[in-house]
């Protein structure tokens, strides 16, 4: 569980409350309050999500993606600052135990639908630092964590 705090910030503009990021756990049960602020990022544009009284935000991790087979997405999400008005969110992240293995369920790999990731452990991936990317060019594509585990499709041999 994690309280983040967002004081009121007079350069708004300039400054990130949250960095644009992917939640690494399974899902993650956020309770906002009304100021909003948190965005996320669908079809390359950032949208705002509305806050709704006595409502959760419930966001997939990247654990659940790659457990789903890449049926979930984790969505790229941040949160702005706000000059006027300071926030409290409250994150309950859902999370498999440290040393856990995570492999794309087998009822979900099909013939047309092959896995898409190799297996990997929690830890292992925990640990991996955020792309560069993340902390200087908030705008620029970005590679995608889980893809260091991206099985990559072989090139048939044609005869
Ligand atoms: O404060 C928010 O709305 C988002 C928090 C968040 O993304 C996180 O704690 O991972
Ligand atoms: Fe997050």
């Amino acid at each position: 569980m994690r309280f983040n705090f967002y004081p009121t910030c007079p350069c708004s503009d300039k400054v990130w409350g949250l960095i644009a990021h992917r939640d690494p756990c399974m899902l993650t049960i956020l309770q906002q309050d009304s100021v909003g602020g948190l965005q996320i990022q669908t079809n390359g544009q950032w949208l705002g999500v509305a806050t709704v009284p006595f409502s959760l935000v419930v966001n997939v991790g990247d654990m659940l993606k790659a457990m789903s087979n890449g049926r979930f997405q984790s969505m790229l999400h941040r949160v702005v600052t706000n000059s006027s008005k300071q926030r409290l969110s409250m994150a309950y992240f859902c999370n498999t135990t440290s040393d856990a293995m995570i492999g794309v369920a087998p009822a979900l790999i099909t013939k047309d639908r092959p896995a898409e990731y190799r297996p990997f452990g929690y830890a292992e991936y925990s640990c991996m630092p955020f792309h560069p990317s993340d902390l200087t060019s908030i705008h620029e594509y970005r590679p995608h964590r889980l893809d260091s585990y991206k099985i990559m499709p072989t090139d048939s041999v044609s005869e």
